[in-house]
This record gives structure tokens, sequence and C-alpha cells, in this order.
């Protein structure tokens, strides 16, 4: 019988808000990296600068958690991963399947990312008969007939769409009717799933589209310049004044200016 796949983020009921929950990942990197050092304690300053994260911001998100720190002295770095680390769900094993297993999801695959942080390749699914036992990081590609079978078997509750666009939603139908509850999704395209599944995005095209954004108002060229000449640019997006663009762009940057890469679906 399959485990782990009713599970739900402990943080949410336990109230913690969604946008601390977002930073956790960014603490435990950084405390990770303090542990492999054998840094013994670490103050919340330094923390939050090694995290990109506002110091008061940390101290709160870390109330949440019930840990406050020892005046002094700062926070237990190896209590603090296992803190954050059970938080997060991290302490236990989570098998993930990833579906279409062509350029990305073959480079996704030899990731090694994925195991030192608890999430094991379970199997890797492609509908293309050719991919079928070929081996890709080590792994045997496994044909797309079987993913119920396969997710039953390995108690798989996350899955990860590399597939093309025009595929995605039948394999997170699928994904979902086998017992699935979590997606990270790679293709360009809005999913729809019931309650009760989450859908995480990854779209780098759209975040090297805002960098274009910004690199342009560096560049001084506001929209709003061309298109007050231009014929046939309209729209609120050519109302936008050079100097509210400007605030914009600087309300974006400090302590935790980083705009995740990972984008909510
Ligand atoms: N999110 C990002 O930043 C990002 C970056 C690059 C590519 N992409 C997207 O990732 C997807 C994959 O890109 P790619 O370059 O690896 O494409 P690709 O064509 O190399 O690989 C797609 C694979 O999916 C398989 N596939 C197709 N339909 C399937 C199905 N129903 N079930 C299982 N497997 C199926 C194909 O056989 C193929 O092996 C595309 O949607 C692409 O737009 C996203």
């Amino acid at each position: 019988m399959a485990t782990g796949r009713t599970h739900r983020p402990a943080t949410r009921s336990r109230g913690i808000p969604e946008a601390t929950v977002a930073r956790l990942p960014l603490y435990l990197r950084a405390l990770t990296a303090l542990s492999e050092r054998s840094v013994p304690t670490v103050s919340s300053e330094e923390l939050a600068a090694a995290a990109g994260v506002n110091s008061a911001k940390l101290r709160k998100d870390f109330s949440y958690l019930g840990s406050y720190g020892t005046r002094g002295v700062g926070y237990d770095v190896e209590y603090l991963v296992y803190q954050i680390s059970r938080e997060l769900g991290l302490t236990q094993d989570w098998p993930i399947v990833m579906v279409g297993i062509g350029n990305l999801g073959a480079a996704l695959a030899n990731y090694g990312g994925f195991a030192s942080r608890g999430f094991r390749v379970a199997a890797l699914i492609d509908a293309d008969p050719a991919m079928t036992g070929k081996s890709v990081a080590g792994m045997a590609v496994q044909h797309a007939d079987d993913l119920e079978k396969i997710i039953d078997e390995n108690g798989v509750s996350i899955g990860v769409i590399a597939t093309p666009a025009g595929a995605a939603q039948q394999v997170c139908d699928r994904l979902v009717a086998a017992g699935v509850t979590s997606i990270l999704n790679f293709a360009p395209t809005v999913l729809s799933v019931p309650d009760g599944v989450d859908v995480r995005k990854v779209d780098l095209s759209i975040e090297l589209q805002i960098l274009a954004f910004h690199e342009q108002r560096k560049a001084g060229e506001s929209p709003v310049d061309e298109a007050e000449g231009a014929v046939g640019v309209e729209g609120p997006a050519a109302k936008v004044t050079k100097p509210a663009a400007a605030k914009n762009n600087a309300d974006r940057k400090g302590p935790d200016g980083d705009v995740p890469a990972v984008m909510p679906a």
C-alpha cells in the first residue's frame, strides 16, 4: 500500500504564513552551509544576511517555529536545521516521479540536489516507446502506460511534469487520479487540479521576461517613452509613468528583494 500520499504540509495547518514557509528553505540552505563549516551558533543578523532576508522578518518567522534564540549567543545551528527540516517535512523520504524525460526531464533527473534534500527520484516516465528501458541518470525510463502502477508501488505523492504543454493536463489528471497530491509543473501551461492538490509552476522564460523588463528600465527606456510616440500602443502598461516604474523597481529590492525563481502556480 502506498504511503505518504495524503500527507499535507503541517506548516499550514499549524498556522505558519505561506510567506514564512517560502522563506524556510532559504534559512535552511544558509544553515546547512554553516553546519557544513561546523559553525555552532549564528546570530539573527548573520543568518538573515546569509539567507538574503531582513533580520526582523527572520526573528518573526522563527517565532512561528517557537525558536527564539539565546540573547548574546544566537541560534543553535544544528537544532535549527533539524527544526526547519521537520517543519518542511524533510525528515521523511519523499519519492517523486518525473514525467517527460526529454531534454529538461533528463537534466532534472541528473540533478543531484533532489536526493541530498530528501527527494528520491523513484521513477522516470515517458510516453515515447523508444525511451522505454533507456538509462537516464542511472535509472531505466518506464513507459507512461504504467504510470498508475508505478505511483502505487512507490507510494509517490509528488510528481514532476516536464512534458510538452499539450500533454501536461492529461498527465496531471492521471497523476492526480493515481493519488499524487503535489505537482511541480515545468510545462508552460496552467493546470487545473481538484481541491487538496498543490501545484507549483517553474517557468524560466517568465523570469527572463521580468529581467528584460528591469533591464529596459535601467537603460532608461520605459515603454511610456516609446508608447507616447508610437502608433497603436495602448492600455495600462503604456500609462505607467517613469517615477512610478522606478519606485516599483526599488520596492522589489532590499533584503528580501529577490523574486523567487519558482513562482506559485
Ligand atoms: N519551466 C521552464 O523553465 C522550462 C524550461 C525548458 C523547457 N520547459 C518545458 O518543459 C517541457 C519539456 O521540454 P523539453 O525541451 O525537455 O522537451 P522534449 O521534447 O525534449 O521532451 C518532452 C518529453 O515528454 C515526453 N512526453 C510527451 N507526451 C508525454 C506524455 N503524455 N506522457 C509522458 N511523456 C510524454 C516526450 O516523449 C519527450 O521525451 C516543455 O513543455 C517545455 O516547454 C520549461
